[in-house]
């Protein structure tokens, strides 16, 4: 991946979305054509693209490929708003996918086909700019609150391959590194899937910022030994009193605040959906065999059931700070300035 790479991009040549394969790293950097509906719902699904904002880049690109690739004036309006729900369905607790699509949608709402597909590409490529934009400011604003020296530990993949681009919680890292500080980072591996060894770990190897990867269940023992310096992680979804992120964010949440160590959030305002609470939101929750197996081996009794959420939701009182594009957020949690950013509902 060079500077340059996004994580997802739209091909004018063809009408087609490219996509870094996601779950070839860190072995292989394969880029895919997407040129259906179908097959980006798959890749949704698959985890071929995935993490908070970039979910909400490929739902407005697939938006503007329904438009697009639809052929029959006639059928135009429904195919685009069936292809809309398929997309939505794909994974229903980061926010961004229901917004990037919405967004698209109300940019071409009543209006006749050639002039609607002109403008759900124009809105769905202007979300794109958009997110690499949020990720720097957001990176800017929440450098300053990591120390001068010091270990950050990480959950997931909040990185650039969740994005656009550059990231929101490697995007701090990134940022601060950036300035000077000598920051080094923790990795947690992120089971089932593992995309903090397999995507975390790669980014920043990539980059040159000092990494090292733990199994998930070493980080409470780290911090005890007063290895942590502060927590930074990213989120799918912000309601006014939680933060959904990737299982297992909430365990450090609990042992941060036990160890008093900083805990950030990182995110843009378009994962905020401040007309919700926790209880309101579908946490997904995926297949049996992501756990039941390991490398290709089975790891589990057959017939012995599985609990796999995606995500865990983590009280806003554990949180000492929320980073946005448009500033730091502190307790008692306030969002009113960033407005109704999320209408999706
Ligand atoms: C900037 S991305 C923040 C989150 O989307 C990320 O931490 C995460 O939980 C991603 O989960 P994933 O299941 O890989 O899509």
């Amino acid at each position: 991946m060079t500077d340059e790479t996004k994580t997802l991009w739209w091909n004018d040549d063809t009408n087609s979305i490219m996509l870094i394969d996601q779950t070839k790293l860190p072995v292989e950097l394969s880029v895919i054509e997407v040129k259906t509906v179908e097959r980006l719902a798959e890749a949704i699904r698959r985890l071929e693209v995935r993490g908070a904002p970039a979910l909400g880049v490929a739902g407005a690109f697939g938006v503007a490929l329904s438009a697009v690739s639809c052929t029959s004036d006639a059928e135009f309006a429904e195919t685009v708003a069936a292809d809309a729900q398929l997309l939505k369905s794909t994974r229903p607790t980061a926010v961004n996918l229901a917004w990037g699509i919405d967004k698209v949608l109300r940019a071409m709402e009543n209006l006749p086909p050639e002039m609607a597909k002109f403008l759900a590409l124009t809105a769905a490529k202007t979300i794109a700019a958009d997110d690499e934009k949020c990720c720097m400011l957001l990176g800017h604003n929440g450098a300053s609150l990591l120390p001068q020296i010091g270990t950050v530990l990480t959950h997931c993949n909040a990185g650039a391959l969740a994005c656009s681009t550059w990231g929101t919680a490697l995007g701090v890292i990134r940022s601060a590194h950036k300035m000077g500080k000598k920051i080094s980072v923790i990795s947690c591996e992120t089971r089932p899937l593992l995309q903090g060894a397999r995507l975390t770990a790669w980014e920043l190897a990539h980059d040159n910022i000092p990494v090292t990867s733990i199994i998930d269940s070493e980080a409470a023992y780290l911090m005890r030994q007063g290895k942590i310096d502060c927590v930074v992680v990213g989120a799918d979804r912000i309601t006014r009193d939680a933060v959904f992120n990737k299982i297992g964010t909430y365990m450090h949440a609990v042992c941060a605040k036990h160890h008093n160590i900083p805990f950030y959030v990182a995110a843009p305002a378009s994962t905020f959906d401040l007309d919700a609470v926790e209880t309101d939101i579908v946490v997904e929750q995926r297949s049996r065999d992501e756990v039941a197996a390991f490398w290709g081996k089975p790891n589990l009794p057959e017939g012995v059931p599985v609990i796999n959420y995606a995500f865990d939701a983590t009280p806003l009182d554990l949180v000492t700070a929320i980073i946005t594009e448009k500033g730091v957020f502190y307790p008692p949690y306030d969002f009113s300035s960033l407005g109704r950013c999320n209408p999706c509902r």
